[in-house]
């Protein structure tokens, strides 16, 4: 719990600003020496009530009219007020900048990491982490938020007690201590509730985003049963773990109220065998119900916060494993050697590929030249690797052994590498937007096509007469345009891939929805000898056409002439 609240103070310091959270910690001290200073005045307005002359500020000499108290009073709500709005602002402009900061930096590690990692990610999790987990570390950072203005409050309020009367403030002060020590075991299920919350908040998202990933083939089976099952059971788990949890906050927040108000009556009665006068004893009952309030809350912020807080492990764990999957090998801005003009534009020289240490090789000693200009097919059965090759040759899967050469040269700039690529993956990825933002989303930053040079990449893949039938041309949103077959999708991302004037277009299957005679025309409009294809397929068409014809079969690759298997 204190370690957890340390590592959020930590993280808070670390994006919102040191300065940030020092100004929070000292406006939260000032909201509570006023909270003192009002109980303490209290006392001669108290004074004045029970009809004395002489109006005493405790634990002092000085004495007041009722006026000055009145004015002091006022003085002290002033300034508690203005404390309390500015500590209002500052937690929520720290809480906020510390979740985006967090989000951001989650999002931004795995965008950069190893690309088998992300590769191995559940998408769910992924999203989970992202979206609930980060929005249960804000609510633990709200509730440390509120723990750290209600401690020094309740300090204060029990400090308060303790001038009016040492022997009932001492008792305050260990019944507070007793309290503190008997919630130790609430707080540890709190804990452990929380850790179960983020596993069954997994598994629930995972469900959900399943469900929805296969909803055409549920449809087509009629099994949608099956997910409704899954989901409600993962669902009803969410809400036994809720409810447990809330059952046993709510308990100890309410034994707390009878041991408080129980506390009070011994007060009373101490009070008044003590002879204490009855303005003092009057404001101690006062004070007695502000620990009351203050307790509870803290309590209950406490509670929550030990059951949101394990969001925040689950977080740290996730950017520690992140970074020990950064990617490395990429020197950016480092210039490629010139190229040799009988270097071809890449090369696998031995490349060979495990994705784990004891795993299959997916890849053996695999040698490959792409020339500058023509196509390179490759082709084998499924799981043979070829999707793999390609990973390799965009820099995505590193060799365990071998070489990567572009023009000549090691490949080890990745960025200045992939600018000069193209890809078109196996599975069409539209993003929501338009057909614009579709072509541009992936653009070296700083890059602006006209319109002219996407209508040339739409007619080169194919697409253009689609795009010229639609409401708003290239401005129409996607979502418009979702009725698009799968083949029109494809073209479409030939297209995106064209924009980027790539010297390489790699394309993985990315032709297999088209029919012969489409297929055949794409490719002679690629094939313009502006640039090299490296394309992964299965049909012997357009094997027939190729420069280098590849066969990968059980990661081993034999480069010649077309031997006719299909
Ligand atoms: N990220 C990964 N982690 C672990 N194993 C992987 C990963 N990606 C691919 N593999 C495995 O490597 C082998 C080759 O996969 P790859 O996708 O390269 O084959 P492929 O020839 O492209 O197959 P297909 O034609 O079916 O798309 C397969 O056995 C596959 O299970």
């Amino acid at each position: 719990m204190t370690a957890r609240s340390r590592a959020y103070l930590s993280l808070m310091s670390s994006t919102a600003g040191r300065g940030a959270v020092a100004g929070l910690l000292s406006l939260q001290v000032v909201v509570a020496l006023m909270e003192g200073l009002g109980l303490t005045l209290l006392v001669p307005v108290m004074q004045s009530l029970g009809g004395d002359d002489e109006l005493r500020l405790p634990g002092t000499d000085a004495t007041l009219t009722l006026p000055v108290a009145f004015a002091l009073v006022l003085l002290v709500v002033v300034v508690r007020s203005l404390a309390q709005w500015r500590v209002a602002v500052v937690s929520v402009q720290i809480r906020l900048a510390t979740v985006d900061a967090l989000r951001l930096r989650l999002f931004d590690g795995l965008l950069a990491a190893e690309w088998t990692y992300v590769a191995g990610q559940r998408r769910s999790h992924v999203v989970q982490r992202l979206t609930t987990e980060v929005e249960r570390a804000q609510t633990a950072l709200v509730m440390l938020l509120r723990i750290l203005v209600a401690v020094p409050i309740l300090a204060a309020t029990v400090g308060v007690a303790v001038l009016l009367s040492p022997l009932i403030g001492g008792l305050a002060a260990v019944g507070l201590l007793l309290a503190t020590a008997a919630t130790r075991r609430s707080v540890r299920s709190a804990t452990r509730l929380g850790q179960e919350m983020s596993r069954g908040v997994a598994d629930l998202g995972a469900a959900v985003t399943d469900s929805l990933a296969s909803v055409r083939l549920t449809r087509a089976h009629d099994a949608g049963r099956a997910w409704t099952d899954l989901v409600e059971a993962e669902a009803s788990r969410v809400r036994g773990i809720r409810t447990s949890f809330v059952r046993r906050t709510s308990a100890v927040v309410a034994g707390l109220a009878v041991g408080v108000v129980f506390a009070v009556m011994v007060l009373v009665v101490v009070g008044r065998q003590a002879g204490l006068p009855f303005a003092e004893l009057a404001v101690l009952v006062v004070v007695a119900s502000r620990i009351l309030a203050t307790a509870q809350g803290l309590l209950g912020a406490v509670q929550v916060f030990a059951n949101e807080a394990p969001a925040l492990d689950q977080l740290s764990d996730f950017e520690r494993e992140i970074e020990q999957h950064r990617q490395t090998g990429s020197v950016p801005g480092r210039p490629q050697e010139p190229a040799g003009p009988q270097e071809p534009l890449v090369a696998l020289r031995g490349v060979t590929v495990r994705y784990a240490t004891d795993g299959p090789t997916v890849l053996d000693d695999v040698d490959l030249q792409v020339p500058h200009r023509g196509l390179v097919t490759v082709w084998g059965p499924s799981g043979g690797g070829k999707s793999t090759l390609l990973d390799v040759v965009l820099g995505l899967v590193p060799p365990e052994t071998g070489q990567v050469l572009v023009d000549g040269s090691p490949l080890v700039d990745l960025s200045s590498w992939r600018a000069r690529v193209g890809y078109v993956p196996q599975q069409t990825v539209l993003v929501p937007g338009t057909v614009r933002q579709n072509l541009t989303w992936s653009l070296q930053p700083g890059r602006e096509v006209a319109d002219e040079d996407l209508w040339a990449a739409l007619r080169t893949a194919c697409v253009d007469t689609v795009v010229e039938s639609l409401p708003a041309g290239l401005d129409t949103p996607l979502r418009e345009i979702a009725g698009l077959s799968g083949g029109e999708q494809q073209r479409l991302c030939i297209a995106r891939a064209l924009v980027r004037d790539p010297e390489l277009l790699v394309l993985d299957e990315a032709t297999s929805a088209l029919d012969t005679g489409t297929e055949e025309r794409v490719l002679g409009q690629l094939l313009d000898g502006s640039r090299a294809v490296l394309l992964v397929t299965h049909r012997p068409a357009e094997r027939a056409r190729a420069d280098v014809v590849a066969h990968l079969a059980d990661g081993m690759l034999t480069v010649g002439p077309d031997t006719g298997r299909s």
